[in-house]
């Protein structure tokens, strides 16, 4: 199967999901990670899911689906245990244009969930199509035993860094090479870092045009 692998937006825009049992509360869990604004509908809630209604970061309707429920919202996720209820969702998220997950049925899901490492802002998305989520979940361990737990502190050290260079270098072939070997190397937050020092060091042979003068 032909799937588009994209990371999405989800900051501030509504999603809601239907049923909040055992497998709406990871994908609870995944939109909240994204910042997305959820919305749940279920007349029974996990003890979590309710804590989350409780703290404010979600908000709860304790009644069943019904039609009509989806308006508005950005993508759905039908995670109910009655496949008719789940069902209907879809159909109503294929009418009003609203991408839709129905858990584990994927004749109705225009998304599926990917396996996820995760180090901060970086992750790694896993997708077998379906053919074995089994297989995406073991890739997903094997990954996240290999790769370091402090990457993503790195990265973020990392991102500060590039600012600085792209902010000081024109767009131009030194500055990718130097943006390459950067990634090479260790990048830390402290002033002193050898590659803070090389990238500025790189900078003075490299800079910024100056401003053509207002005549
Ligand atoms: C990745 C992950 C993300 C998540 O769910 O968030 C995910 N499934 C996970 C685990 C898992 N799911 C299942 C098992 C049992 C072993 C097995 O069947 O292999 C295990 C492993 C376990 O937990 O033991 C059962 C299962 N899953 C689907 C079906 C229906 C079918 O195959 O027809 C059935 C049979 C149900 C039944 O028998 O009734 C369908 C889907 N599951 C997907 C995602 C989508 C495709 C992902 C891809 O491969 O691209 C897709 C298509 C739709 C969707 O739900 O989005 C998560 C791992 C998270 C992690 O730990 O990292
Ligand atoms: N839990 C698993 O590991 C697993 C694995 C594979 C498949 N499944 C299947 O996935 C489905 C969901 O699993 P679960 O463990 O999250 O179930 P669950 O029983 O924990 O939760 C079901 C949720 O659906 C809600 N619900 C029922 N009817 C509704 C309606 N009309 N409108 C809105 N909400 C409604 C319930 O209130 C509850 O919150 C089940 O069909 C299950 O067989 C579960």
């Amino acid at each position: 199967m032909d799937l588009f692998p994209i990371f999405l937006k989800l900051s501030a825009r509504p999603c809601i999901v239907i049923g909040a049992g055992n497998l709406a509360e990871s994908k609870i869990e995944s939109l909240r990670a994204a910042n997305a604004h959820v919305t749940v509908i279920a007349p029974n809630a996990r003890e979590r899911i309710l804590a989350m209604a409780e703290a404010g970061e979600i908000h709860y309707h304790p009644r069943e689906y019904a039609q009509g429920d989806l308006a508005g919202n950005f993508l759905v996720v039908a995670a109910t245990d009655n496949p008719a209820v789940n069902r209907a969702v879809f159909a109503e998220a294929e009418q009003s244009n609203i991408l839709c997950n129905a858990v584990d049925d994927p004749p109705f899901c225009d998304f599926y969930f990917p396996s996820v490492v995760r180090r901060g802002d970086l992750q790694i998305a896993i997708s077998t199509a379906g053919a074995s989520p089994a297989l995406a979940q073991r890739l997903r361990k094997e990954l996240n035993a290999q790769l370091p737990l402090d990457l993503g502190d790195w990265l973020n050290d990392l991102g500060n860094l590039r600012r600085e260079v792209v902010q000081a270098e024109p767009l131009n072939e030194e500055r990718r090479l130097l943006l390459h070997q950067l990634a090479q190397r260790d990048v830390c937050g402290f002033d002193g870092c050898p590659s803070r020092q090389m990238a500025r060091a790189h900078a003075r042979t490299n800079p910024m045009p100056a401003e053509p003068e207002l005549s």
